[in-house]
Order: structure tokens, then sequence, then C-alpha cells
């Protein structure tokens, strides 16, 4: 079949581990051509899932990524520091205590950059994220967000923070936001992207934007009306309500309430995830995306995905070790 190169659309480019072969450091093996025709999409069996090199938004949609950053680097302050341990749990922290840990135009740049970094981390399992000096994180320095207040830079901001926030949610690594005093804004926003949200007693989910003459621009809103239903998200949306911890867990926003232990809440956050990240991490890994195929797909191709996925787990290392144990499920 003659093919054009039609608009490179969002592909699955699954990750092809040889057969049985442990967890690579480095760069994928990707096993699909980048550009291929409309056509013969529907004849491959191809999932239509984000890769990091060809985001939701790219030039097609007017989207200039390098522009973008060049002008949000003209804004500093701040950083969002990442660490990757031994156990597989990397923790990001949004580092900018002196302004509510608000997002700086460089923390914003710095974000996408700890991104690119976990979706090539091989043996990453599980991943918190949590704010600096006991608060989360309070959404765009609005010192930033006053100087690119026109609608071009405005909606290139948008998009950059679309697709960092989207490729943060697609990690195949188990997420938790650790919550602890505010989460405004954008900061609500993006404990959204993060599969679950752990908040600490008297801390605080807001989305302030429609004080702000606003509405979420980072994804926030699409992710809370996954999360909570359409009729919750609209009251806390129109309402700007502040969404406290245990309203949190009512609504299915928050997953639980750390009471604090003499080790700290990041310590508490790491016991809290260490259930769901126990064993091998391609096994791991495999379980968080055939979620999100689920999640993003529909159920024929999620189906073929999940298929795809069972292959790289079955009769791998950890199933045939299973397997002679005899492992009991008690
Ligand atoms: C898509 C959404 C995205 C966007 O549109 O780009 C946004 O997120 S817009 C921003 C939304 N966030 C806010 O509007 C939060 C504004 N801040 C506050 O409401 C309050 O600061 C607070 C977070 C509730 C904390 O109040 P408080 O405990 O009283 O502390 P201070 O107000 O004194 O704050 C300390 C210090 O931090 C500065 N600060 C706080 N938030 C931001 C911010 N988002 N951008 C820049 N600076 C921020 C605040 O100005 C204080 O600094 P100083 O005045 O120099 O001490």
């Amino acid at each position: 079949m003659g093919c054009q190169q039609f608009q490179v659309r969002l592909l699955w480019i699954q990750e092809v581990s040889a057969p049985r072969r442990t967890e690579q450091t480095g760069g994928k093996h990707c096993n699909m051509g980048i550009f291929v025709c409309r056509n013969s999409l529907r004849m491959l069996n191809v999932r239509w899932l984000y890769h990091r090199c060809l985001s939701l938004y790219n030039s097609n949609h007017g989207f200039n990524e390098a522009k973008i950053k060049e002008k949000l680097a003209q804004f500093t302050g701040g950083s969002v520091d990442l660490s990757k341990m031994d156990n597989g749990i990397a923790e990001i922290c949004i580092n900018n205590p002196s302004r509510m840990n608000a997002f700086t135009g460089t923390m914003m740049i710095e974000l996408e950059e700890r991104i690119s970094d976990l979706e090539n981390w091989k043996n990453g399992k599980g991943l918190i994220v949590y704010g600096a000096e006991n608060t989360f994180c309070s959404g765009s320095d609005l010192n930033a967000v006053k100087a690119i207040s026109n609608p071009q830079e405005g909606m290139m901001m948008c998009m950059l923070m679309q697709n960092t926030l989207t490729r943060l949610q697609r990690l195949p690594l188990i997420s938790v936001a650790l919550i602890q005093g505010k989460a405004l804004g954008g900061g609500a926003e993006l404990c959204t992207a993060c599969d679950f949200r752990l908040m600490t007693e008297g801390s605080e989910i807001r989305f302030v934007h429609k004080q702000m003459g606003l509405v979420p621009g980072w994804g926030g809103a699409a992710r809370l009306i996954h999360l909570i239903g359409s009729r919750h998200a609209l009251k806390l949306l129109s309402g700007a309500l502040r969404v406290h911890p245990e309203n949190a867990l009512e609504l299915g926003l928050a997953d639980n309430i750390l009471l604090g232990t003499e080790d700290g809440f990041l310590s508490e956050a790491e016991n809290w995830i260490m259930p769901y990240i126990k064993g091998p991490s391609d096994v791991s890994r495999a379980v968080k995306k055939v979620i999100i195929s689920g999640r993003e797909q529909k159920l024929e191709d999620a189906l073929r995905t999940e298929k795809e996925i069972f292959g790289t787990v079955w009769g791998g290392l950890a199933n045939l070790q299973a397997l002679a144990k005899g492992t009991k499920h008690k």
C-alpha cells in the first residue's frame, strides 16, 4: 500500500524488550516506524497512546516548544528537584518555598526535563511529587503569568504544561502527590496528574482559576472529571471551593490522609506506595501500562494493548519464578 505521510498521530511505540530480557537502561527499542499513513493505521495493530517524542501538542497545533521555553527562561527562581532511589521510587520536589512553591518559568522547563528523565528510567516503579517546606504548590508564579498574559504566549505555556502533565500521568510509574499545605490553581491541576493523592491534616486543594477570571489550562479540568465526575468537578471549579482532606476522601479526590510520623510525611508516603510497587519493575510498569491503555483507549483497542503488554510479561522471569515456587495467595 502506497503510504503518504499523513499528520503524525499519537501512536503507541511499544517498548520492545528482547524476550525475557530484564529492564535495560538507556534508549527505547521502538519497533514501529514513526510516519505511517492513516489508512494503514487501521490495518496495523497500532495503539494510540502518547509517546514522548510525539507530544499532545506539536508544530501541527502551532506549538513551538523552543520558543515558549525561551520566553519562560526569563522568569527564574526556584527549582524542580528529582531524586531516584535504588528501591525504584523517585521523588520530585517543587522547590520555591519563598513563593509557596509557585512555578516560575524555569521551573516549568525543569519539570518537563524531569519527566523526560523519568521516561527513560527503566528501573522506575513509583514517584512521589511534593512541595518544599510543607506546602504543595500555589500554581503559576503570578509574576510570570502577568508577563505572558497575552493570548499567544499564554496558550503556548498552556500547551507546554499540558504536554508535560500528560506525560507525567502516562509514566509507567505509580505516582503519588503528597499534599501538605496548599495545592492551588496550577498546583491543584498538578496533583490531578498523579495516580493518587495523599493529604496531610489541614491541607487544601483549591481550583482558584475562576477567581482569576480563568479556567484550568494545564489539563486539570479534564482530569478532575475523570477522578470525581462532572457534577462534583463543576462544583469545585465554579465555586472555587476549598477541598479539605476529609471532603477529598469523600469525593474520591484523595486516597488517604497522612497523620504524620516521626520520620516525616515523605517517609509515610513512601510506606503508603510500597505495597503497590512491590516486585520486579517490568511487572509493576506493565500494570501501570494496562491501566493507562484501559483509561484512554476504546475497549477493543484497550483489549489489544492489554494483550500486547501481557505478552511482555507472560513467561517472563517473575512469572516463571512464581510458577516454580508454586506461589499461594493466602
Ligand atoms: C493554569 C493555572 C495557572 C495559570 O493561570 O497560569 C495558575 O496557577 S495562576 C496562579 C494561581 N495561584 C494563586 O493565585 C495563588 C496566589 N497565592 C495565594 O493565594 C497565597 O499566597 C497563598 C498560596 C494562599 C498563601 O497565602 P499566605 O500563607 O498568606 O502566604 P503569602 O500570601 O504571604 O505568600 C508568601 C509569599 O509567596 C508569594 N506567592 C504565593 N503564591 C504565589 C504565586 N502563585 N506566584 C507568585 N508568588 C506567590 C506571595 O506573594 C508571598 O510573597 P511576598 O509577598 O514576597 O512575601
